[in-house]
């Protein structure tokens, strides 16, 4: 994790195709808080030739060539930042403020942050920011009904952006398309485009550093009371193998099913061993299980400089450590947006791994064992 106010933030903008990505950013584009922004848009179908392309990033703007972000484009994402992060450093860029990346509708996001916080190179310059994702008011519904992507989008967001609310077709299902998009993803701000807050100030700057405070800002980023309030409403789910039954929901899609976002806590410090085996094992058997974790912990060995962790699949970035703690006590927290992994399932292994056993769950050994037993689902998938 990048604190040092030189790394550059990069956010990556999303949401499903025709869903009013392009339309958002020129519009925040003109904000002269978003100057000295370089744009790396992943359009289908361009060509381009990439040396050609990262010169092109003196005006702002680069695009990728074809193909998905999420694969055979991941290579060149990584050339393209690597590119402008060396021409900043030899001077052929004289200044570079934040990056944006555009992914495709259909790209999953997932990829596009780790190639910035998995990187051994990138990282160093570069810190994520947060991701955007747009969701049209219109047909947004349909399309969280439809693709797996789209849901995925949202779970991943940290801010929600509902486009075309102004068309009066929208209007009938904006109150249910809010509900859902916040129980899919209850810490995301979710913010109407035509709204005239939804600007600089309400969609950048929500990463763990504050450019303002010069320091990090845990609680902004981290948000872990939203995750407290959703959790209550979660637990319904949790006796039936992720199906769910709560009358209230009862129009809930099967793919929103599949998303749990929940919050972990511990009082007392986790000796780091234990805490790096707990994590080491929810990612190498059930890495693409987590579409995020976000969190804070006290270190037995260190306990006044908080540990904090982000990760995106299996891919985390190396932990940071504050120099101090947040105000407020010192606390343990993680949250976690999963796909097809049950909350239950990593409290017990959250427990198991800190001695937490009950009477009813396995402990640690059990755990480790047989790592890949989700009760309910089958290993794959
Ligand atoms: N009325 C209205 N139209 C919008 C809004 N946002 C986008 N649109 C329109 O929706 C269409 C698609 O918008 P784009 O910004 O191109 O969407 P996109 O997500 O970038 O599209 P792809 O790159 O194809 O995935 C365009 O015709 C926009 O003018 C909005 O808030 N209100």
């Amino acid at each position: 994790m990048n604190l040092p106010a030189q790394a550059i933030p990069v956010s990556v903008l999303t949401g499903f195709l025709g869903s009013g990505k392009t339309t958002l950013l020129n519009r925040l584009l003109k904000d002269p808080a978003l100057s000295d922004t370089a744009v790396i848009i992943n359009e289908f179908g361009d060509v381009g030739i990439d040396h050609l392309l990262v010169e092109q990033s003196s005006e702002g703007i680069i695009e990728l060539s074809d193909g998905c972000l999420c694969c055979t484009v991941r290579g060149e994402l990584v050339d393209t930042l690597a590119g402008l992060i060396d021409q900043l450093q030899t001077g052929r860029i004289k200044r570079l403020k934040r990056i944006v990346i555009e992914t495709t509708g259909l790209a999953d996001p997932a990829p596009v942050l780790q190639a910035v916080m998995g990187h051994p190179v990138l990282m160093q310059a570069l810190r994520v920011d947060g991701v955007i994702t747009t969701v049209d008011a219109v047909n947004g519904m349909a399309t969280l009904d439809a693709h797996m992507e789209a849901v995925k989008q949202a779970a991943v967001a940290d801010r929600i952006v509902i486009t075309k609310a102004d068309l009066p077709e929208s209007r009938d299902g904006l109150g249910n398309l809010r509900l859902r998009l916040s129980s899919l993803n209850p810490a995301a701000d979710v913010i109407e485009a035509s709204d005239s807050r939804a600007n600089y100030a309400a969609l950048f700057e929500c990463g763990l550093y504050n450019p303002e405070t010069k320091s990090a800002d845990v609680q902004r980023w981290l948000k872990a009371e939203a995750f407290d309030q959703q959790d209550g409403h979660h637990h319904h789910h949790e006796h039936h193998d992720g199906h769910d039954n709560d009358h209230h929901h009862h129009d809930v899609n099967r793919h929103d099913a599949s998303i749990r976002s929940f919050s972990l806590k511990h009082d007392k410090p986790v000796p780091f061993a234990i805490f790096e085996m707990f994590l080491d094992l929810l990612r190498s058997a059930h890495g693409e299980r987590l579409l995020r974790v976000k969190g804070i912990i006290e270190i037995a060995e260190d306990p006044d400089r908080p540990l904090v962790i982000h990760g995106v699949q299996q891919i985390f970035h190396p932990p940071a450590r504050l120099a101090a703690w947040p105000e407020g006590k010192h606390e343990t927290r993680l949250v976690m947006i999963t796909k097809d992994l049950p909350e239950s399932y990593v409290r017990q292994l959250f427990d198991a791994f800190l001695g937490r056993v009950q009477v009813d769950t396995p402990d640690r050994v059990a755990l480790t064992d047989n790592p890949l037993a989700i009760p309910g689902y089958s290993a794959k998938g």
